[in-house]
């Protein structure tokens, strides 16, 4: 018997008020990857290799990890989407996450009625284990790149940090925005988001429990780890004490601004993010960690009738939320059966000899202030990619030498 369709709000409103026990009954996908799953570039990179316990810490290295899989299995406050202007969803990392999200999460995006390229606007993850989706629209910089380029997709960068921090979120995973579809080179685009995010958290230590660097191609996962181990170094003197192991109760976030939407003002979410789940995500308990008021502008219209047809597509593939309980099995398999090969990491291919831990590397970002503006109208060409999302995160054995051959 097919369900009523989900009205967002009442679902967000649900939702957001479940602790993390009762989240994990909600998700989508079973496969979920929980944060202390995942190690900081401390613990990966311990110098004592004899697996005595590690000391010293409280640096930027137990702060920042470096991920290679798909985004949308990460049990973390945020997950970061790459998402268009319109924010309507499309291809890559969006139809990922608006896949495993479910149709509430693009009848919300569509109440926000779009983004403008370098800002940040944020949405609950309903059926993702992320409990927020925060939207970020980078450059597009398909054979240029410029400053303008560049100050954009660090505003991607600092926006989402000040949007967590705002909101009272503590763990966030951004994929490698831009580098696909926009055609931002991976080598620069790497650069700006490990700079950038290495001086906000300098900055604003305080704010952040973890921040993790999810990459998906084998070509990322090699220029991060290079470029982290050269920029990030645990030079945290033995002395300093351990960081909070997630058990501080981060500060009742502060009431926001009125939400508004298109059509008309929304209640003003309640602030309150209590306590944290014992893997160091703000979890509310009885109250909303509050949405940091959006300014929607009018909507971009200038939609590519592909980019809608994707999203369309995915809505008629997601359109099993309605019997989402029964087919949850089949949701995964659905995934699966998606799955294109996007590009055929080699990673894919060393899937067989699985072993290398994650990489996990010492980040620290500068301070700034963001805003969440009109919305820029979207004048980006869509393009058809295929999307592959990899059922599971993968290592690759593979030498930097060897992906540095192939590059
Ligand atoms: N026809 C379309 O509208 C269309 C087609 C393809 C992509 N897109 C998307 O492309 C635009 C954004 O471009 P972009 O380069 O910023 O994003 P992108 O094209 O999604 O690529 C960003 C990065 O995310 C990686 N990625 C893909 N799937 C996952 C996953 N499941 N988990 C983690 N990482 C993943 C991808 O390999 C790349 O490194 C938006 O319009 C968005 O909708 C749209």
């Amino acid at each position: 018997m097919s369900k009523m369709k989900k009205d967002w709000k009442t679902e967000k409103e649900r939702l957001l008020r479940l602790d993390w026990e009762e989240r994990r009954k909600e998700y989508r996908c079973q496969d979920y990857i929980p944060l202390d799953k995942i190690p900081t570039w401390r613990e990966e990179n311990r110098s004592n290799d004899d697996g005595s316990e590690l000391t010293g810490g409280g640096g930027i290295s137990d702060k920042v990890s470096l991920h290679k899989g798909d985004i949308t299995l990460l049990e973390v406050d945020a997950i970061v989407n790459a998402a268009k202007s319109s924010l309507l969803g499309g291809g890559g990392v969006d139809f990922c996450i608006h896949k495993a999200a479910g149709t509430c999460l693009y009848d919300e995006c569509r109440s926000l009625n779009g983004c403008e390229i370098g800002k940040a606007k944020i949405t609950c993850g309903y059926d993702l284990p992320a409990r927020y989706v925060i939207h970020t629209v980078g450059p597009v910089a398909k054979n240029h790149v410029g400053q303008t380029e560049r100050d954009d997709l660090a505003s991607c960068y600092k926006n989402t940090l000040m949007l967590m921090a705002e909101n009272n979120l503590r763990t966030v995973a951004f994929p490698c925005i831009s580098t696909g579809i926009y055609g931002f080179p991976n080598l620069p685009a790497a650069d700006i988001a490990l700079n950038t995010v290495k001086n906000w958290i300098e900055h604003n230590s305080e704010k952040i429990t973890r921040v993790i660097f999810c990459v998906f191609l084998e070509t990322d996962f090699h220029i991060y780890k290079d470029k982290m181990s050269e920029m990030f170094k645990d030079n945290v003197p033995e002395t300093a004490e351990e960081p909070p192991k997630g058990d501080e109760t981060p500060p009742p976030a502060k009431s926001t601004a009125k939400e508004e939407s298109g059509d008309g003002d929304r209640g003003k979410e309640e602030a309150g993010a209590k306590g944290k789940n014992d893997n160091g995500s703000a979890a509310s308990e009885g109250n909303d960690v509050p949405m940091e008021s959006q300014n929607p502008d009018d909507d971009g219209g200038n939609e590519e009738e592909g980019q809608d047809q994707d999203m369309t597509e995915s809505r008629d593939l997601s359109g099993k939320d309605e019997d989402k309980d029964e087919d949850k099995g089949t949701d995964n398999d659905i995934n699966k059966e998606a799955v294109k090969e996007e590009e055929q990491a080699p990673a894919q291919k060393a899937d067989d000899n699985l072993a290398e831990p994650t990489v996990s590397m010492e980040v620290a970002a500068n301070n700034t202030d963001t805003s969440n503006d009109e919305e820029m109208k979207d004048s980006v060409k869509s393009a058809e990619e295929p999307d592959s999302i990899p059922t599971v995160s993968i290592q690759p054995k593979e030498t930097t030498e060897d992906a540095e051959k192939k590059e």
